[in-house]
């Protein structure tokens, strides 16, 4: 006897588009521009075609714990304005579809990485999708408001990865990269969370203004911004890098001090536009493209001996 069925996702067709979508290409663009920055400013050479599969290898890997991440939170996606569109919650595709594609991803990256570049970049990179999509999505992201900066550590592991891939060691310069990504991700997050924080409280993510308050958020904002600075100049005073890069990290953290000041030193009710923290959270993602281009530019001008 023929039923009517009633229209269910799994009987919804799924675009391409949509699996592009899962693996969060916009945020991803920073991630990897910081991978391909860590492999082009490490010391040594790498064969170009081995220097791209890293990249593939980590562009991959990130790509495949955002899917895990959206396949993880696609009932909370739901519920915020700003995801419900997403490929899960807007029923344009199958759940278990995003999981697999997402495990396909994650593991190809790894092995891909191991058997062309080495196991040390393959295990780091390991370590940062199991960052990214278990201890931070499934276990840390709804239960602490510190989330953002245990977490976000994942977020840190890409240009570390670029760079080991071409050296094959962990040393001062790779670790800087690390903790540059790491102090600057609670700035860039919590600037966001202060003007999209009643989403996140709809859906009981205990995001650091909705548990502590604004006057918390905007003093910590200050306090990772303040420690932020001496970390990205110090590559230069370690002696990794020149002038070149010493000289942009230093205007570029100054200008982040500045332009965090106005919103540890305000609060909502005195800005209805929300203006400063809008800056703040643009200007974090410019902050950390240019930071990077310069430590790909200071190694350039040092192989070509333009500086000495
Ligand atoms: C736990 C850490 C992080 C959290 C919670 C976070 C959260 C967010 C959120 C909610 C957005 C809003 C737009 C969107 O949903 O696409 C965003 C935008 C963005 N994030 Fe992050 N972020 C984190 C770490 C990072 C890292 C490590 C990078 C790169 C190194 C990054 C790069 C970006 C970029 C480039 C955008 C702008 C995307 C666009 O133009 O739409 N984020 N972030
Ligand atoms: C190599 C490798 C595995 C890199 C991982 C890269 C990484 C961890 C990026 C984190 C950036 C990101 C998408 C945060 C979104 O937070 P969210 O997921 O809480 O934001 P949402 O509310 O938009 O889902």
């Amino acid at each position: 006897m023929a039923t009517t069925a009633p229209q269910t996702t799994a009987t919804l067709p799924t675009e391409w588009r949509d699996f592009f979508t899962l693996t969060k290409p916009r945020v991803m663009t920073l991630v990897i521009f910081t991978a391909i920055c860590g492999v082009l400013a490490a010391p040594g050479s790498i064969h170009p075609v081995l220097g791209f599969t890293a990249i593939l290898a980590i562009a991959m890997g990130a790509g495949g714990s955002a899917v895990l991440n959206m396949w993880w939170e696609a009932d909370i996606d739901a519920g915020m304005k700003r995801t419900m569109n997403r490929p899960l919650p807007g029923g344009r595709m199958r759940r278990e579809d995003a999981r697999d594609f997402g495990i396909f991803l994650s593991a190809v990256s790894v092995g891909l990485m191991g058997v062309a570049i080495g196991w040390l970049a393959a295990a780091l990179l390991f370590g940062a999708i199991i960052y990214y999509a278990v201890i931070y999505t499934m276990w840390l992201k709804p239960r602490t408001p510190q989330n953002i900066v245990i977490g976000g550590g994942a977020g840190a592991f890409p240009p570390l990865i670029g760079w080991v891939a071409v050296t094959g060691d962990i040393t001062a310069m790779p670790i800087l990269l690390f903790a540059i990504i790491f102090f600057w991700t609670p700035p860039h997050f919590w600037a966001l969370a202060l003007f999209v924080q009643s989403d996140y409280a709809k859906v009981g993510i205990p995001m650091l203004p909705v548990v502590a308050g604004e006057k918390v958020t905007r003093r910590q904002i200050m306090i990772y911004t303040l420690l932020l600075a001496p970390i990205a100049i110090a590559p230069w005073y370690i002696g990794g890098t020149s002038w070149i890069y010493g000289s942009v990290a230093v205007v570029l953290s100054v200008l982040f001090v500045v332009l965090a000041m106005p919103v540890f030193t305000r609060m909502r009710a005195e800005v209805d536009a929300m203006t400063p923290e809008k800056t703040l959270f643009k200007y974090s993602i410019v902050y950390l493209f240019v930071l990077f281009a310069a430590l790909v530019a200071d190694r350039v001008a040092a192989y070509q001996g333009w500086i000495a």
